[in-house]
């Protein structure tokens, strides 16, 4: 404990000190609250009868809804934890670690995918309150949760790390809030690191939100220092929920899942009225009607109840079936009553889209159903049914990013056991077709595209377009030239370049999607030796000069590898394509002679060898026109064959080519 009251004592008076000044009794007198306050929660009656009851009589007054926001690593599930701890949901020593990430893809990987709700009760000025806390994850790639939270709350914590500083994500998740108009309690974590600098990250802080730096807490969500401060000052700076108790049901579904034994579960947000077991309640956007099964509020494991109040945040079961029924945003009301949507929330529009095919086609069937049960629970996903001459049946989906893409096949494979080949991820393409027979067929003269293979003939198209975005990057100043020359190499326009302080810059780049979606964050990380972060926003698309690359196999054209790509960089991805097939096909008793091209202009080319038989083996000796023969006659049945071979290019042939 000494240890803890000496990091925190440097971080709040700058000095080292062994003395036993006013700050370290303050510190002290802090750490003995906590231990009181810990003592008094633990008096608390928390048996499922006793929450039972504390959840039906709870007021809206005591009530407060609350995100935790912040950037990758910043601390929120380790702060999650200590306040679950502190409220007494799980236990002090049962050695769980960021409790609320309980996905296995987010304990491998270390990072939160998925928002996690809690609600807990805390005893404040000996009045206890519901708090229902929603974890976040902070990867842009996962902001589609952050929104969908955001729409359950009416206040965030703002998280920073005080060594990090304020990243990329942290200005993002602040503007959503801030959009939302939601009460912003900022938080200073990781103090108990030697070289935090709270105070310089509160003047970051106070120079791109305008937070007041007094108002900024100070805490150690490891070591669990000022954590109940920040809950008291979640109750006093946060409003509680503006809802009514007395008019008719009506929620807002913000999340879902699948649930093997009771179907979609659903999240909801109790905005009016009153829900009980055994009702009926009606979707509002398809007009189905189920009976309520089962209610219970997340501690975060299950705890039944026998109705949720206006306020409050809840489960239902309800025999949905799949991700038609359930739709996040959608508003339920009680049957035969009517309602007005309380769509507060807009899922993001997918930008990286890949096809996505099973092994083989015996596993289809499985396939569709590990999907459906999968985009129950990441609404962000789009799927559109897709089919691949090499690869068969399968789907198109659309994703957030690339981590996004990875994750969702990440989690196909461990919570549905389906092992699905990914093609490589493109972005969507939009065309202005010329050709009025086209037009007539599509019905309209614009096209958006997101498989290479549907691309029209160039002739027949006016114009292309494809989507950009504005990226933010955080940098220390020592990486702003290597950063630059990325930005460049991948077609960055700035737009703007400020100083937060003497060593850290924050700059704006409009970029092209399709130049991000692969290894460009991963670039910029090892290019800054991982202190740069970014985050991107749409920025609609702008005109652009495109081309088809085909790929051919002794000139026949193999569609599953065709991309699109900017007419500048044709030729480079041309040469890297063609080299990785030659390490990919293996060698046949034909010479293959791979081709990349745009139209018939042949961009680069690479040659796989025949296999070659000695057929002058059996010859002893003898005349060389006897040897000539042979040869002549090998060489013109092989040039009959590579007309007509067909040539077996393996099945991984096309999903390594693709992958990154
Ligand atoms: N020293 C120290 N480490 C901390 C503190 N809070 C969190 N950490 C560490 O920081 C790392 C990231 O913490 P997480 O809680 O997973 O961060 P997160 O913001 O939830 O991460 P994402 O959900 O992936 O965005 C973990 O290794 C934590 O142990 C703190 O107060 N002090």
């Amino acid at each position: 404990m000494y240890k803890t009251i000496r990091w925190t004592l440097k971080q709040t008076t700058g000095q080292w000190t062994w003395k036993r000044t006013s700050a370290y009794r303050t510190i002290c007198t802090t750490l003995v609250r906590s231990e009181e306050v810990q003592k008094s929660e633990s008096d608390l009656d928390l048996s499922p009868d006793a929450l039972r009851r504390q959840f039906a009589q709870m007021p809206v007054h005591r009530i407060r809804n609350f995100s935790i926001i912040a950037h990758v690593d910043h601390g929120k599930s380790t702060l999650a934890d200590r306040v679950l701890e502190l409220t007494g949901a799980i236990s002090r020593n049962a050695g769980q670690h960021q409790v609320l990430d309980s996905l296995q893809v987010e304990r491998e990987r270390g990072i939160t995918v998925k928002a996690q709700t809690a609600s807990i009760l805390y005893n404040y000025k000996n009045e206890l309150y519901l708090l229902n806390l929603i974890d976040t994850p902070g990867h842009v790639d996962f902001s589609n949760e952050v929104s969908r939270s955001l729409a359950a709350c009416d206040g965030v914590i703002l998280l920073v790390d005080a060594c990090h500083g304020v990243q990329a994500q942290t200005v993002a998740n602040y503007h959503l809030a801030k959009q939302r108009q939601l009460a912003v309690v900022p938080v200073l974590n990781k103090i108990d690191i030697k070289h935090a600098n709270p105070d310089q990250v509160t003047k970051d802080m106070q120079l791109l939100f305008g937070i007041e730096p007094a108002t900024v807490l100070r805490v150690s969500a490891k070591l669990g220092t000022g954590v109940e401060r920040v809950l008291e000052r979640v109750i006093e700076v946060i409003p509680p929920p503006s809802v009514e108790r007395e008019s008719g049901f009506r929620a807002l579904i913000f999340d879902s899942w699948f649930d093997k034994y009771r179907g979609a579960l659903n999240l909801i947000y109790v905005l009016n009225g009153q829900l009980d077991v055994g009702q009926d309640i009606q979707s509002l956007a398809t007009k189905k009607v189920y009976p309520v099964k089962s209610l219970s509020v997340l501690r975060p494991a299950e705890c039944g109840v026998q109705s949720l109040l206006a306020g409050q945040v809840g489960l239902v079961a309800c025999n949905m079936r799949n991700s038609k029924e359930s739709i996040i945003g959608d508003t339920i009301h009680l049957k035969h009553q009517s309602a007005t949507a309380a769509g507060t929330f807009r899922p993001q529009p997918p930008i990286v889209f890949a096809g996505i095919f099973p092994v083989d086609q015996s596993k289809h069937v499985a396939l569709r159903s590990a999907i459906d049960k999968m985009v129950l629970n990441d609404s962000a996903v789009t799927v559109n049914v897709d089919s691949s001459p090499a690869l068969g049946q399968g789907w198109r989906l659309g994703f957030l990013g690339l981590l996004h893409m990875e994750v969702f096949c990440q989690r196909l494979e461990q919570e549905h056991g389906a092992e699905p080949i990914i093609t490589a991820p493109s972005v969507t393409y939009r065309v202005v077709l010329r050709n009025p027979k086209l037009i007539k067929q599509h019905g309209k003269d614009t096209l958006e595209i997101s498989n290479a293979a549907l691309l029209p003939e160039p002739s027949s198209i006016l114009e292309y377009y494809e989507p950009l975005v504005l990226g933010t990057i955080i940098t220390p100043t020592e990486y702003v030239g290597q950063i630059i020359g990325l930005c460049v190499e991948r077609r960055g326009l700035q737009q703007s370049a400020v100083n937060i302080d003497e060593t850290r810059i924050l700059m704006k780049y409009v970029l092209p999607l399709s130049e991000i979606i692969l290894d460009f964050h991963d670039r910029l990380k090892s290019l800054s030796s991982g202190y740069a972060s970014f985050s991107y926003e749409d920025h609609g698309y702008h005109s652009t000069n495109l081309v088809r690359l085909d790929i051919q196999l002794n000139g026949r054209p193999i569609e599953e590898l065709c991309r699109i790509v900017h007419a500048s960089k044709a030729t480079a991805v041309a040469r890297q394509m063609v080299h990785k097939l030659k390490d990919l096909i293996p060698k046949q008793m034909v010479q293959i002679a791979i081709q990349a091209c745009v139209g018939s202009k042949v961009l680069a080319r690479e040659t796989i060898k025949a296999y070659r038989k000695d057929v002058t083996a059996k010859l002893y000796g003898g005349d060389v026109t006897r040897r000539m023969k042979l040869l002549k006659q090998q060489s013109e049945g092989k040039k009959k064959m590579r007309m007509f071979a067909n040539i077996r290019v393996p099945h991984e042939t096309f999903i390594n080519v693709l992958k990154r």
